[in-house]
């Protein structure tokens, strides 16, 4: 078993029985979807709300049955990966794309489980370019305010065309060297008109999956 499908199954022990469950986007987090599908072929009555459109499409495959927000009043928990962890269990998501539905989603579930391999694991954020999300009106625009933060973004291209997200919109990928001030960061981009979101999770984790030097299974937790 690879660390992605261990630290991935591992997180569907904490599904049980009638929740309200968030499922992330990502190649870590399938393994948790997977796991589940199989779960409810078991008989596990849980209901799925997917972060993507890809992985609404891996659920109904599965057989996971799906609400929608204006059927349920909570979350009960979220699973998803992420791109990088820090030591206060800060998170970079968004690679796939995902960051917007992902992040609505964390906010609203009662308790937020992120599953990743080792390699997620850093000392601080910022060698994976930052995800920002921005509407495709004036996004040149925004560009040039995003610079002003002291940011170098990259439009994110599929063929030669903007990415497009699943809410239409286009993602920056930025370099940012070390994010010291993560929180003040997520603000302040998310300040600049045209920006819809971006991919710092700040204090959202209530727990970590992922795996040691040793290759054990550890739960990360803020105390
Ligand atoms: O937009 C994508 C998500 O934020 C993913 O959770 C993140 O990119 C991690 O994905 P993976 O588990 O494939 O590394």
């Amino acid at each position: 078993m690879n660390e992605k499908q261990i630290v991935g199954e591992k997180a569907a022990e904490y599904v049980k029985d009638g929740m309200i469950v968030g499922l992330g986007t990502g190649s870590t987090v399938f393994y948790t979807i997977k796991k589940l599908g199989e779960m409810v072929n078991q008989g596990l009555s849980i209901k799925g709300i997917p972060t993507s459109i890809q992985t609404e499409t891996l659920a109904r495959e599965l057989k996971i049955p799906l609400v929608n927000f204006s059927e349920v009043d909570c979350i009960d928990v979220a699973i998803d990966g992420a791109d990088e962890i820090d030591s206060d269990l800060n998170l970079i998501k968004g690679g796939g794309g995902a960051l917007l539905r992902e992040k609505i989603i964390a906010k609203a579930a009662n308790t937020f489980i992120v599953v990743a391999d080792s390699t997620k694991i850093v000392e601080s954020l910022g060698s994976f370019p930052l995800p920002v999300e921005v509407v495709p009106f004036g996004y040149e625009m925004t560009k040039k305010q995003i610079i002003q933060l002291g940011i170098e973004p990259t439009l994110r291209q599929v063929n030669n065309h903007p990415y497009k997200t699943d809410n239409g919109n286009y993602i920056f990928d930025c370099e940012i060297s070390s994010i010291f001030h993560a929180s003040e960061l997520e603000k302040g981009l998310n300040m600049i008109p045209g920006v819809v979101e971006n991919g710092l999770f700040v204090k959202m984790v209530d727990a970590v999956i992922t795996l040691d030097s040793k290759k054990d299974i550890v739960i990360k937790k803020i105390n």
